[in-house]
């Protein structure tokens, strides 16, 4: 979470013209995609098979990316970092060098069809050099991947724990090693819903069996969310893309680690307990792991024994309604960010938020009231917890 270049130096003459269209098409965004999709694939049919059957979530997200990036096309750094994520993140959809003149056609062709206003030659060659430069650094980047990591990993499901009627978790075994570190996430594809991919959180620091566990929710309409909780079975094979995510710990600190769970959002923080036990070095981490009510807490368990091995570590469970959990430091009733509120002070800490966007929103204003700097507070970009919420 930083400020961008943008907001406090002038905007360059192309910024303001890129900017102006996003502002005109913004009220017809879903308009603008679904035109860029039919005209993409009326001219180049070959591209469909690279997208999903349903084309919903793909067409807010290609907005979302454009916004993205017309936000900070003044931040080189901010951009680079968010095209070449990008660009890595593409190599498992089977995108080539080759697709994106295509995709650079039909984008300014939709973007000039409803930028009535502030269309005009000179807009169009600054979209032009935008885009140009947004593909070189997304070509770029997946390119040097190429040469140090798979476009994707097939795994194995070796287990699957039903822990609620809508919470199981779900190990696998990927085919080749897979490298990431505690905190961080990965996107998931089933044999069920081809080149539809939502986003996981692991549940464990990185195992010496190198098999990989995730906490999953199967959320109405959630079709790889329902597939993975009721359909998935030992023995399936499922696909994986690369790590991502900076909800990570930093080993050269030893300040206290303060970890704000809702929901499944308790997996990565699992995870970075497990990291902070097997470095050794024992800092205070404090959980909160909040749920809807006692039965929701499907990974108290597992979170009170880690606080009986490690004297470093509380655990307080905060259910929404009904009596409160039994176990843990101490135990409340209430939301989760007000039971924050009460501890502290944790100006010391780093701290994590993983759960439901609501409450990333909502906790981190209530981290920052409790004296943790905002630069301290890490999480999962809230657009993706969006789509990794379907
Ligand atoms: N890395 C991450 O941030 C991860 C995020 N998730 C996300 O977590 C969510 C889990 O869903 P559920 O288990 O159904 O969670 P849930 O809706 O049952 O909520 C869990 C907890 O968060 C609190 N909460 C929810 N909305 C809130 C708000 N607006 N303000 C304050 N507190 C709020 C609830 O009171 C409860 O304590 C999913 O959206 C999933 O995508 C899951 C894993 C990792």
């Amino acid at each position: 979470m930083r400020a961008s270049a943008s907001s406090a130096t002038p905007a360059s003459p192309d910024a303001i013209l890129i900017r102006r269209t996003m502002t005109e098409i913004e009220p017809v965004a879903d308009k603008v995609t679904s035109y860029f999709y039919a005209l993409l694939f009326v001219q180049y049919p070959d591209l469909r098979a690279l997208f999903p059957a349903s084309m919903d979530t793909q067409r807010d997200r290609l907005f979302k990316a454009l916004l993205t990036a017309a936000q900070h096309v003044d931040d080189a750094d901010v951009l680079t970092a968010y095209l070449a994520n990008l660009g890595r993140g593409h190599r498992k959809y089977g995108t080539l060098p080759d697709h994106y003149p295509a995709v650079g056609e039909c984008l300014l062709a939709a973007l000039g069809r409803y930028a009535t206003s502030s269309w005009g030659p000179e807009t169009e060659a600054a979209w032009v050099r935008a885009y140009t430069a947004i593909s070189q650094i997304m070509i770029d980047a997946a390119s040097a991947d190429e040469a140090v990591a798979p476009a994707w990993w097939h795994a194995e499901v070796v287990s699957h724990e039903l822990r609620t009627p809508d919470i199981a978790v779900v190990t696998v075994r990927p085919d080749q090693p897979y490298p990431f570190l505690a905190g961080q996430y990965t996107s998931v594809e089933t044999p069920w819903w081809p080149r539809v991919w939502r986003h996981y959180s692991f549940a464990s620091a990185p195992r010496s069996d190198g098999l990989l566990s995730f906490h999953v929710k199967a959320v109405p309409a959630g079709w790889v969310s329902n597939a993975m909780v009721h359909r998935a079975r030992p023995g399936d094979v499922i696909r994986l893309g690369a790590p991502g995510g900076s909800m990570t710990v930093d080993h050269t600190t030893r300040s206290g680690l303060l970890c704000v769970g809702g929901g499944t959002g308790i997996a990565p923080l699992k995870a970075l307990v497990e990291d902070v036990a097997e470095h050794g070095i024992h800092r205070p981490v404090e959980v909160f792991y909040g749920a809807r009510s006692d039965h929701d807490l499907y990974d108290l368990d597992t979170m009170l024994q880690l606080e009986k091995a490690h004297p470093w570590l509380s655990v307080r469970p905060v259910v929404a309604t009904g009596p409160a959990a039994r176990g843990g430091t101490s135990s409340e009733t209430g939301q989760l960010p007000d039971a924050v509120r009460q501890y502290g002070p944790f100006q010391e800490y780093d701290a994590y938020l993983s759960g439901p966007p609501g409450l990333i929103r909502s906790g981190v204003d209530a981290l920052v009231g409790a004296g943790v700097p905002a630069d301290r507070i890490r999480h999962d970009s809230v657009e993706e917890l969006v789509a990794a919420g379907d």
